[in-house]
């Protein structure tokens, strides 16, 4: 087998899905030589994988901040960029979400070009499609379903400018004469160990005696998929970057599993049920208009109480819509261009979610029914 000499740079390596694709590389890259990992939060576990063959060199930096994605970039083979500033509660100002979204990409591409690194694979999301302000289904499409792509939310609009930029910088010339090759993995709606918003429901279920209360049609379907899973294809399309870049550059490929289609609400219940929680209602306990009205008061709410505290609930008129829209994908092309198979099955990913569950948060439900 070759020697490792490979360099791999993670930006956002420390986030949700970061640290399952840190984990995944060191497993499954056998080539590799160093992995950066670049972060503007750097988290302590990265300290325990200084201990392997592979060197993890962990950088605290800013993907807005040029000079630092520059020094980051210089000498890598591969650039996974992750990065990014996930909000859709209203947490983060639009201004914001753009700067490191869009901008940070910029200087990512702008960085490999300069460096002469090659190969650039970009976590966008299923969100740059949709669902769309129109509230249209796009019931299991894939890469080439015709579908009006139409975003106000500043989230979706930066996946998309940022998604943009990355597979049109494909082919352009890097230091050394070659060409750039991109391509960009859309996730739909990820779940997994270290999953905040499940983690936000289980939560809420909590405080509300062990039961949540249904607001979304079972009917409407959300596409979800592992985060062990979303990671395997970022592992697999990097290796595969370099040996088809005729046929991967300027690509984009859904992240896609056995995940069962259900809406939002019930997919979360075949993890929290088993964590012992019920949802209430086979059918959504307020009328639409209503579940609107408490989602605009929410907004309200937020706005009013922006100079004292973050008030940043769950509800909001774009989750409502978002929850509300059937968004589902069903493709086989990252199977067809770069032989992906999810690693890890359905039964799997849900075991292992549970399991993370309740290691982590039911310390949290213990504690509430001994104060019950
Ligand atoms: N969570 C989900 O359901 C989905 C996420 N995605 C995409 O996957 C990527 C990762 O998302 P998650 O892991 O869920 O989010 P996350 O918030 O857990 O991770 C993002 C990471 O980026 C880092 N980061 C933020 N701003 C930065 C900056 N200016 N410079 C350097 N690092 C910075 C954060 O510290 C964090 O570690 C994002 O690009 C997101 O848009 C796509 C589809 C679904
Ligand atoms: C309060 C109820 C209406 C409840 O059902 C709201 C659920 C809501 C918090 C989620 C419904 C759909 C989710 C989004 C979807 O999975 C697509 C995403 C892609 C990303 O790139 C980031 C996360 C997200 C926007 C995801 C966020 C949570 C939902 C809006």
């Amino acid at each position: 087998m070759e020697a490792p000499k490979l360099v791999y740079l993670v930006t956002g390596g420390c986030g949700f899905l970061g640290r399952h694709l840190v984990r995944m590389l060191l497993q499954h890259e056998p080539r590799l030589a160093e992995l950066r990992v670049f972060d503007l939060h750097l988290e302590p576990w990265l300290e325990e994988l200084q201990t392997g063959p592979v060197q993890v060199t962990a950088i605290q930096g800013d993907v807005t901040q040029p000079h630092e994605v520059a020094a980051a970039v210089s000498g890598a083979h591969v650039v996974i960029h992750m990065a990014g500033l996930v909000d859709v509660f209203g947490r983060a100002s639009p201004e914001a979400i753009h700067h490191i979204n869009v901008q940070g990409t910029h200087n990512i591409i702008e960085a490999c070009v300069q460096a002469g690194t090659r190969f650039l694979v970009y976590t966008s999301s299923m969100e740059v499609v949709g669902p769309n302000i129109k509230g249209h289904a796009f019931y299991r499409g894939n890469e080439d379903t015709p579908y009006e792509a139409v975003h106000k939310h500043p989230y979706p609009r930066s996946k998309a400018l940022a998604e943009k930029l990355v597979l049109e910088a494909n082919g352009r010339e890097v230091r050394g004469g070659l060409p750039l090759v991109t391509c960009a993995l859309r996730p739909t709606g990820i779940y997994g160990e270290g999953h905040q918003v499940m983690r936000d429901f289980y939560r809420q279920g909590l405080r509300l005696g062990g039961r949540l209360f249904r607001a979304i049609p079972s009917s409407v379907e959300h596409g979800r998929v592992y985060v062990g899973n979303v990671a395997w294809m970022h592992v697999l399309v990097a290796q595969e970057l370099e040996r088809s870049s005729a046929r991967l550059g300027g690509q984009v490929y859904f992240c896609y599993d056995q995940s069962p289609y259900k809406s939002y609400e019930d997919f979360n219940m075949e993890i929290l049920g088993p964590c012992g929680l019920r949802l209430v209602g086979t059918r959504p306990l307020l009328p639409y208009w209503l579940l609107l009205l408490l989602a605009g008061l929410n907004a309200l709410l937020q706005w009013l109480l922006r100079p004292l505290l973050l008030y940043a609930p769950l509800l909001n008129p774009y989750t409502l819509a978002m929850a509300n829209t059937t968004f589902t994908v069903s493709t086989d092309k990252a199977h067809r261009h770069f032989g992906y198979e999810p690693l890890f099955s359905w039964e799997e990913s849900r075991a292992r979610t549970i399991r993370w569950v309740q290691s982590t948060e039911g310390s949290v439900g213990k504690a509430q029914a001994a104060g019950s």
